[in-house]
């Protein structure tokens, strides 16, 4: 496939407080809402949301969102959509209620999507993809759709109140965006677009990581004390915007598909966040890359200092067996999986490898620093 291709939403809006005036920018695309949130986002943003929609004069119908971005999940919002006639489902939320949303929004003739991230701990908002679990939670596959989200809307307000854990996840995603999409192109990969990366898509994942690098510890800082700084809303914007179109658009490769393989294990790893278990696979890349030693402390570093996960001890499976590892490594190297985008396909071998070299050198660096 030599077609470059780049993909976007249609609108992104970042501001404080725009969660009050969700309802100016959703009247454009339609009259009747659907509105997704889980129980806990209901009271934090999506009341607040739908009452800026009645507001504006659309009529809304609401919906609590389960917890797991399942198809049966995804098949059951459907139909409550489809019986209603909506033109608009409105997710709000983290990346599984969004992910849902995108996917109800695929089963339905004609709606419009629109997304309001009541957090920055994924770069789900402004894909044309969602991610699908069983409903146990294990990795199934992505799933991809004819067009991205019409609108976003951003609140750093909202995601200033989230906890800083769910920020600093947002991070790590954000900081997989340019580790991967630097490795896509040199193993002339193809995105999650379907074709080879822009100079765009790119540009976008570099600006993402320089960002990270520059404001990251400032914004989590602000995060501890819940107020919107400037470093807090680049850093909203890396985590969501840049890292969503820098992903999308510029290739995934080995951090994710670690990722998707840690979903196998049972235990506590599996209440680790999609941005903590990305984290390791982060390391485990950069092993298997043959970054030099420098450059691997200054991820480990920006890592450390956000509470995130860098050994097999912070991920919950200090004692984990070989073959358990393996299982990981098959599924993070099965075909389909992004880690085929490395310009040297790995074998589980020696991602399995890579994962314990990680493991081993984080814990040395962590005794060295103290
Ligand atoms: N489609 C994509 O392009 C893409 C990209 C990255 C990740 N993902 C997917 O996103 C999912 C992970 O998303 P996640 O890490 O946001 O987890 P999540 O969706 O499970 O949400 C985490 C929790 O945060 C809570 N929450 C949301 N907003 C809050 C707030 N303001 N204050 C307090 N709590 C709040 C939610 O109620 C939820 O319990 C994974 O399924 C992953 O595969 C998808
Ligand atoms: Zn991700």
């Amino acid at each position: 496939m030599n077609e470059k291709i780049f993909i976007s939403p249609s609108k992104y809006v970042q501001g404080k407080d725009v969660t009050d005036s969700a309802g100016k920018y959703v009247a454009d695309f339609g009259k009747k809402a659907l509105v997704i949130a889980d129980e806990i986002v209901w009271d934090i943003a999506g009341n607040r949301v739908s009452g800026s929609l009645k507001e504006a004069g659309l009529d809304i119908v609401e919906e609590k969102f389960s917890g797991e971005a399942s198809e049966t999940e995804i098949k059951r919002i459907a139909d409550v959509a489809n019986e209603n006639n909506v033109d608009i489902v409105v997710g709000v939320g983290g990346g599984k209620a969004l992910d849902t949303t995108k996917g109800v929004r695929d089963l339905m003739n004609e709606a419009a999507c629109v997304i309001v991230p009541t957090t920055a701990s994924t770069d789900a908002p402004t894909s044309a993809l969602s991610v699908i679990y069983t409903e146990g939670g294990v990795f199934e596959r992505y799933s991809f759709f004819k067009t991205n989200p019409d609108l976003i809307l951003v609140d750093p307000k909202v995601i200033a109140g989230a906890p800083p854990e769910l920020l600093a996840a947002g991070i790590a995603d954000a900081l997989a965006t340019w580790v991967e999409a630097r490795t896509a192109y040199e193993g002339r990969g193809s995105t999650m677009a379907g074709g080879q990366a822009t100079i765009a898509g790119q540009a976008i994942a570099k600006k993402c990581e320089e960002t990270l690098f520059d404001y990251g510890l400032l914004a989590y800082e602000a995060n501890k004390r819940q107020v919107v700084s400037h470093a807090l809303e680049q850093v909203v914007e890396a985590n969501t915007l840049l890292s969503g179109l820098g992903f999308e658009s510029g290739g995934l490769a080995l951090a994710h598909a670690v990722h998707n393989g840690f979903t196998v294990l049972e235990g506590d790893i599996h209440h680790k966040s999609h941005g903590e278990k990305v984290a390791f696979g982060i390391l485990t890349q950069l092993t298997l890359e043959a970054r030099n030693q420098s450059e691997i402390n200054r991820y480990i570093e920006l890592l450390e200092k956000l509470g995130l996960p860098t050994t097999f001890e912070d991920l919950h499976i200090e004692d984990i067996e070989r073959e358990n590892l393996v299982k990981v490594a098959e599924t993070a190297m099965q075909e389909g999986e992004s880690s085929h985008n490395m310009p040297a396909v790995p074998t589980p071998d020696d991602v399995v490898d890579a994962m314990i070299a990680a493991d081993q050198y984080s814990k040395a660096y962590k005794r060295e620093r103290g």
